[in-house]
């Protein structure tokens, strides 16, 4: 048996469409939405993801300035210029991308984006406020990892799901969406004891790790969901999940591919969130 492929592309491609046509009617009454990218890394795949949103911006009607400031920018060039931009009226949504420099921290540094224009998340006010149930907006990956299992019609309450990863932007905010949701959540990490063991309990398995199929067929129930959050760049210019697909695929009930799951619903939802600040 193999399970079923639970895509990113259809949910991606309506929420691209509805934010579209939010654009148009923004910008028909005046406002042009506009997403600032900052970015501070020669990293080859955090500049895949930065041209993929600026392909896609550039369609949606959503003007996106690409800041680069070089690989050596300081922390406090980068901070200044992230406060430069949250104080500019014409720009409505601003984006650290990480990795970041030698010593520079995403959430010290994204502390200086204004909480309505932080739409991926990454100021702390946005995950305190995230946690405690109130407006803000969510890490955008960890917002596609609900909006993926939304789309395909997996009814997260009361299921068991176990998160792998405590990250800041992934781990962390994703847990809290899903407690919102009313699933039982257990969060994994590098110290969890017996990790097969605790997330074979689980009915849904989230791998927001960073390291290539490190997730195999003995991490997951029979029938479970696997959803893979993992973009690790091969050696020949692909891209490869945390979760090992082929053992995985032959046990999980549902698995998200990559690429062509999560990673086109995170774009498209940052996508969205850069024309709801432009509303406001
Ligand atoms: N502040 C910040 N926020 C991020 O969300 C962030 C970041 N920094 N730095 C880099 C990583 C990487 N990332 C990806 C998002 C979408 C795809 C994606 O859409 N990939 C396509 C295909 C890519 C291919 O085929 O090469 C897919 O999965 O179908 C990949 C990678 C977000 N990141």
């Amino acid at each position: 048996m193999s399970a079923t492929v639970l895509s990113g592309k259809e949910p991606a491609a309506a929420i691209r469409a509805e934010t579209a046509a939010r654009a148009a009617e923004l910008a028909a009454s005046g406002t042009h939405p506009r997403l600032a990218v900052v970015v501070a890394t020669a990293d080859e795949s955090s500049a895949w993801y930065v041209r993929s949103i600026a392909r896609a911006a550039e369609k949606a009607g959503i003007a996106c300035d690409i800041v680069d400031l070089g690989s050596d920018a300081s922390a406090r060039d980068i901070r200044h210029r992230l406060a430069v931009l949250s104080a500019d009226e014409s720009v409505h949504g601003v984006i650290l991308q990480t990795p970041l420099p030698e010593g520079a921290k995403l959430e010290d540094l994204a502390s200086a984006i204004a909480p309505g224009k932080d739409v991926d998340g990454a100021n702390p006010l946005s995950l305190g406020r995230l946690a405690a149930g109130l407006p803000a907006f969510a890490p955008a990956t960890a917002e596609a990892v609900v909006t993926v299992l939304d789309y395909h019609g997996v009814e997260l309450t009361g299921l068991h799901v176990a998160v792998i990863g405590r990250s800041t932007v992934v781990g962390k905010p994703a847990a809290h969406l899903l407690l919102d949701r009313n699933a039982t959540v257990t969060v994994c990490h590098s110290r969890t004891r017996d990790l097969a063991a605790v997330t074979s309990a689980a009915d849904v398995v989230v791998a927001a790790v960073g390291r290539a199929g490190l997730i195999t067929a003995e991490h997951v129930r029979a029938g479970a969901v696997v959803v893979d959050v993992g973009t690790n760049p091969t050696d020949d210019g692909g891209l490869v999940g945390d979760v090992d697909a082929a053992s995985v695929a032959e046990k999980a009930g549902a698995l998200t591919p990559v690429p062509g799951g999560v990673g086109p619903v995170t774009t498209a939802l940052l996508l969205r969130h850069t024309v709801q600040a432009a509303a406001r």
